[in-house]
């Protein structure tokens, strides 16, 4: 078979087989995986349809279509994912990073523009995509990333070494218990879904770490606990922000409020829904 007809085939069975997978694009990934299998942009695809596939690099693409088949996410698969323009690292030991998470870091820069280079955390680091897009942006900033998963770390910080990124520090621990000193900003994506939401057993929720996508009951608990801790690394001035889910605002807001968070306001993202609650540390 030719690059053409393969991908004709596998666009078909991808198409059948992830028809109520959220987020799935059986064509472009068709594509992305023949990509990976013959080793070459996914330019040189267009270019030569024609081209018959060598046997061995053919079952491999056939094995890699009918992992996604079976829902993997295609980031485990290819063993790499885009986030704020950076390629990451990701193994089933991590998060896959998401686009929405973009937002995080975005607020994160708008709050800090300006301000003099000085110490940024990531709770919960999982890939370190949050702590490598904040450092490639603060080149200037130590920016540190905490996990209580030793595999997650490991990959933050191969993560960290692939990009270049010497201001990154990674360590192990939960939320902010291996924080030292103090910080201008912490951010945090954390685990927030809650016990028992359908969500769970969905896409690719279904092969990454529980640990990393849910805390049990409602999953709010790990905002109280960061927001209660990181008072206490912050610098007059810091600002602490949160990854929450779109039905979560109020209840974060609350949270911030009740520690003695000034300025506690939540940003939507583009369709208009809640999705990250920051607060500022005031004087008292
Ligand atoms: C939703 S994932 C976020 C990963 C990454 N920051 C991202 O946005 O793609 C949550 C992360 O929190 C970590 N985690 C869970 N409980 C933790 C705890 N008590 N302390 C530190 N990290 C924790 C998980 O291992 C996981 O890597």
């Amino acid at each position: 078979m030719n690059i053409g007809q393969h991908l004709e085939a596998a666009r078909a069975d991808l198409g059948g087989a992830l028809r109520d997978c959220p987020g799935a694009h059986p064509g472009l990934e068709a594509e992305i995986l023949m990509a990976e299998a013959l080793e070459t942009p996914r330019s040189f695809l267009y270019a030569h349809p024609e081209l018959e596939m060598p046997p061995a690099r053919g079952q491999a693409y056939r094995a890699m279509v009918e992992r996604r088949m079976r829902g993997e996410p295609i980031a485990y698969i290819t063993g790499t994912r885009e986030f704020w323009s950076l390629t990451f690292r990701v193994t089933p030991e991590v998060l896959v990073p998401r686009p929405e998470t973009e937002l995080l870091v975005e607020t994160a820069l708008e709050r800090l523009a300006g301000s003099a280079p000085g110490r940024i955390a990531d709770l919960g680091t999982g890939s370190g995509a949050i702590a490598c897009a904040l450092a490639s942006e603060r080149r200037g900033d130590e920016v540190t990333g905490t996990d209580i998963s030793y595999d997650a770390l490991e990959i933050a910080r191969a993560n960290a070494g692939d990009l270049g990124l010497h201001n990154t520090r990674f360590v192990h621990g939960s939320w902010c218990a291996p924080l030292d000193g103090s910080y201008q900003c912490i951010v945090s994506n954390p685990p927030y879904i809650a016990a028992g939401d359908p969500h769970l057993d969905h896409g690719d929720c279904r092969f990454e770490p529980r640990t990393a996508l849910t805390p049990g009951g409602d999953g709010l608990a790990p905002f109280h606990t960061i927001a209660r801790d990181a008072r206490g690394h912050l610098s007059e001035g810091g600002w602490l922000l949160f990854e929450h889910g779109n039905d979560q605002g109020e209840a974060v807001r609350d949270i911030l409020t009740a520690q003695g968070y000034e300025r506690v306001e939540t940003c939507q993202d583009l369709e208009r829904r809640d999705r990250v609650t920051l607060g500022l540390r005031g004087r008292s």
